[in-house]
């Protein structure tokens, strides 16, 4: 894989007020390790037409690379990056951070969470990049989101994980088939994730824009940050786009060689 070129220094200050911070384990007390959900960012690069790939499945460039070492940038801040199972399908992504400050710098270990209610991972697993970069000690094997009436009723699903040192985390779904957020983000702050950065689809991507805590109304997301690339994608692409109105404060853009990145909180 070509490696990522350095990351252009405006983007650190850009970036500072929207990224997690970074506080040592023993001065959080003890409601603040176990209730509060992660700090979560989503991200993810789009076209001027809202589109995310050219079409479902497919596999797009739609960023410069300038804005690719950015997404590994963030990724060395998070301790988990999530994506659904049709992200994996489509990109079959690495999932790993890439980035480094210079040549000596370890790679940051992040881990990757995949959400995949019927385990279509399976089959696709062995011959994955994410699996590659485990392998060679880039990466870490991923965390699974699997509901709990996929794996009763296929037992060999845990074998298969344990196999793989893949992470399977069972869990109830609601009658359309769907996990809650919240419930997704405490289970993985209960395995000492404090920070998710959810990379995409589509379908995670229109539904975690509207979610919100049930108890205190606020938005799940903590910070947005959006890569605009300079290419309309058409009708066909596959669109993200919530379906009500959803307006952000806190803006901040910066624009590079070729695309443009907002920043934003939600309101
Ligand atoms: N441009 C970008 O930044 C970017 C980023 C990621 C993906 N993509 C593109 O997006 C496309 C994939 O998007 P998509 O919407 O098809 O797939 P997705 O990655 O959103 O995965 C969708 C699947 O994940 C599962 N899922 C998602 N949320 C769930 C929940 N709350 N509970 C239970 N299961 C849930 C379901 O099985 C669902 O079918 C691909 O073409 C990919 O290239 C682009
Ligand atoms: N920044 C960015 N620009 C793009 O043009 C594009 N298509 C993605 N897509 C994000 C998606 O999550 C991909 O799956 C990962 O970018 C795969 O990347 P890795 O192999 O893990 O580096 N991201």
């Amino acid at each position: 894989m070509a490696p990522l070129p350095p990351l252009t220094e405006s983007l650190i200050p850009f970036l500072d007020p929207y990224l997690p911070r970074k506080v040592p384990i023993t001065l959080l007390n003890k409601a603040e390790t176990d209730e509060n959900p992660p700090f979560i960012t989503l991200t993810f690069a789009q076209s001027i037409d809202s589109r995310i790939s050219s079409s479902p499945g497919v596999r797009t460039s739609i960023s410069h690379l300038e804005t690719k070492t950015m997404t590994h940038y963030l990724r060395s801040k998070h301790d988990a990056i999530l994506v659904g199972i049709g992200t994996f399908l489509a990109d079959d992504p690495s999932l790993n951070c890439r980035f480094k400050i210079n040549d000596d710098d370890p790679n940051h270990l992040i881990r990757p969470v995949i959400i995949d209610p019927t385990f279509k991972l399976g089959p696709f697993y062995e011959n994955s990049k994410l699996r590659q970069a485990y392998l060679e000690k880039k990466g870490l094997p991923p965390i699974v989101l699997v509901k709990l009436s996929t794996i009763k009723s296929n037992p060999e699903i845990e074998s298969f994980c344990n196999h793989h040192d893949i992470v399977l985390l069972p869990l109830e779904s609601e009658p359309a088939s769907r996990f809650q957020w919240m419930v997704v983000f405490r289970e993985l702050k209960k395995r000492s994730i404090r920070s998710v950065m959810v990379e995409g689809g589509a379908s995670v991507i229109n539904s975690l824009l509207l979610s919100r805590d049930s108890s205190s109304g606020k938005p799940l997301i903590n910070s947005l940050i959006i890569t605009i690339g300079p290419v309309f994608l058409g009708k066909s692409g596959v669109e993200v786009s919530p379906c009500k109105e959803l307006r952000l404060i806190d803006v901040s853009w910066w624009t590079g060689v070729q695309d443009s990145v907002i920043c934003s909180h939600l309101n």
